[in-house]
């Protein structure tokens, strides 16, 4: 318990820091119209009692000066217009101030994604972390702010209250609080038992948002037509979202059913409490004045005090909620300690020893004790049956995964030792599954080395490199053409086409040292391939170039043949003498035919 109180204070302060370095000025600005908020009502009760018992006194008095009358109604005026008016510039003031807040609080979630280690992305339990710290983080450090505002505003506001009534009596203020206490307690049952509800079922609402992508986006809109897969889809959809919303209606029924019956029993006591305010007054002990004041009171007490509670119990919420983006946000970037530069240029080799390698949160070794040397300059064909773990080596060797065994080394010096930078400078790398950007022609390029200051012509050097050069010229506004579907204007590739495009992001990194293609000819028509493979020696010059393919033409090639087989290395050898060997290679080749 005390643990829990302890991080409930930390999630607490760390929410308030969060608020007041997004900005300390907007943060002041609001602390200070909330104070004000939570004196204004007061100021209205008593001009109201003020205004009452003035008019009584008029009618019973002959002949009596109405300037006093007059000031009275002018303030009462005044205080409700204040009150308007301060509540206005209170939404303004906090949008303004939610503003600051998302940004400061996207700017932190943006930086965590940009710099947390690959592996992350590639594990179901980092999924659902990174789905709960999205879906609050951009609102509850704000709420919980705003909460303790509110929580400030309407404890001043109570206490000034509370004064006034115990002129009434002395029990007023307990018996009030008391009647407060049973929606408290339930308000907060309520909220843990949605917590816990939602860190378990976290799982299965991003099922319900991954079945919904299925039946919208436009990825999976063509074979959502041709397998006719709509109402599969959508009766997946249902079936999750119905579970989920019978299990949330159960519970807000259990809390409106607990709800009901506290305030039934706030209601009685209100009652009890004005029946004592009429009797007095029938008795002569108070003013009529007094009794309305008084009455007005009990209803701002009331509301008061249900926003007192209702405060009390979102900002327990929002604090337990807050956990999610906290725990999100703790997640290390583990790669601080890699700051050693590439060599330049590669002296030697190369080496990958003994690399054993399982992605994170997973039992099977997708490469088991790999060695391999990879001579400067070189070219190295990695070929093999499907999943037999050329993309995972290859993601080792780009610096995405760690080996979990052995080590990678460029002349002696362990890759995991590499800054990330250097790593992203000397290694050009081209995924089977590369990204097409919605950006210009140019840029689509350009991202494969934004460290560039002079271009030189090297984006179209590039484009001529991957052949696409002349598609960019005669588009609409050449390079500057935006490619893609999204925005309007925009010029649709083909798959080859974006395959070319990815090429030429890959050959612009002109200062990397080694090349990395993971089945890069894939979509390739014959003659691109052809004119690809022609200039290969060319566009390789002085690089060590390591290929993933199935396609012969491309194995052809490399100096060195390496055959992957059950997670490890089958044979290695030039591409003559495998042949030679009649081994898997060969057997691989001669099915090709
Ligand atoms: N993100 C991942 N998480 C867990 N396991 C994975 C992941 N990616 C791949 N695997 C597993 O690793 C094994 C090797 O996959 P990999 O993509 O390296 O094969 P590959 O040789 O490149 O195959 P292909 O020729 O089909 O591209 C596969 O059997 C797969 O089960």
């Amino acid at each position: 318990m005390k643990r829990v109180n302890k991080l409930s204070i930390n999630h607490l302060l760390e929410s308030l820091r969060i608020v007041y370095r997004s900005s300390p000025k907007w943060t002041l600005i609001n602390t200070i119209i909330t104070i004000i908020r939570g004196c204004i009502p007061l100021l209205l009760l008593y001009v109201v009692k003020e205004l009452i018992d003035v008019v009584t006194n008029h009618i019973n008095t002959i002949n009596n000066n109405p300037q006093h009358l007059y000031y009275i109604i002018g303030a009462t005026a005044l205080f409700f217009l204040l009150n308007a008016i301060s509540g206005s510039v209170s939404s303004l003031v906090r949008e303004r101030q939610s503003h600051f807040v998302n940004d400061y609080v996207q700017n932190i979630i943006h930086k965590k994604t940009i710099n947390i280690d690959y592996k992350y992305f590639e594990d179901a339990n980092y999924q659902d972390t990174f789905y709960r710290a999205l879906n609050d983080a951009n609102f509850r450090p704000a709420r919980v702010f705003y909460g303790i505002l509110q929580l400030a505003q309407n404890s001043l506001t109570l206490l000034l209250i509370l004064i006034i009534l115990s002129n009434i009596h002395w029990a007023m203020i307990p018996v009030l609080i008391i009647s407060g206490a049973p929606i408290f307690y339930f308000r907060i049952a309520h909220t843990r038992k949605i917590y816990q509800y939602r860190k378990q079922h976290t799982e299965d609402e991003r099922r319900v948002h991954y079945f919904n992508r299925l039946l919208t986006a436009k990825d999976f809109a063509k074979e959502l037509r041709v397998f006719n897969l709509g109402e599969t889809f959508k009766r997946e959809y249902e079936y999750f979202k119905h579970d989920l919303r019978d299990k949330q209606w159960t519970l807000s029924k259990s809390k409106t059913l607990y709800e009901v019956a506290v305030q039934v029993l706030a209601t009685i006591i209100l009652l009890l409490i004005i029946g004592y305010v009429v009797q007095q007054t029938v008795e002569g002990h108070i003013s009529s004045g007094s009794m309305a004041m008084y009455f007005l009171a009990l209803q701002r007490a009331y509301a008061v005090l249900q926003g007192l509670l209702s405060s009390l119990s979102s900002l327990y919420e929002d604090n337990l909620f807050l956990q999610n983006f906290i725990e999100f946000n703790n997640i290390s970037i583990e790669k601080s300690i890699a700051n050693q530069l590439f060599p330049n240029p590669i002296k030697t080799t190369i080496e990958i020893k003994n690399v054993s390698f399982k992605y994170p949160n997973t039992n099977k070794w997708v490469l088991k004790n790999i060695s391999l040397t990879i001579p400067k300059g070189k070219t190295v064909a990695l070929v093999g049956r499907n999943g037999c773990g050329k993309t995972s080596l290859v993601k080792l060797l780009a610096g995405l995964h760690q080996p979990n065994e052995g080590q990678i080394t460029v002349d002696n010096i362990n890759w995991h030792h590499i800054a990330s930078s250097e790593i992203s400078k000397n290694i050009s790398v081209i995924f089977q599954d590369f990204m097409l950007y919605n950006v210009s022609a140019a840029n689509n390029i350009r991202f494969g080395n934004m460290r560039r200051k002079d271009e030189n012509g090297i984006i179209q050097e590039a484009a001529q490199k991957a052949g696409i050069h002349e598609l960019f010229s005669n588009l609409p506004e050449g390079f500057d053409t935006t490619l893609g579907t999204l925005f309007k204007g925009s010029q649709m590739l083909s798959r080859g086409e974006w395959q070319r495009t990815a090429l030429a992001r890959s050959f612009y990194n002109t200062d990397a040292q080694i090349i990395i293609l993971d089945e890069p000819t894939s979509s390739l028509d014959a003659f691109t391939e052809a004119k690809l493979i022609a200039h290969f020696k060319e566009i390789t010059r002085n690089k060590t170039a390591i290929i993933v393919s199935h396609r012969l033409s491309t194995i052809k090639l490399a100096d060195i043949v390496v055959v992957m087989e059950n997670s490890g290395i089958a044979e290695v050898g030039a591409p003559d003498e495998l042949l030679k060997q009649r081994g898997v290679y060969f057997s691989m080749l001669e099915s090709l035919k």
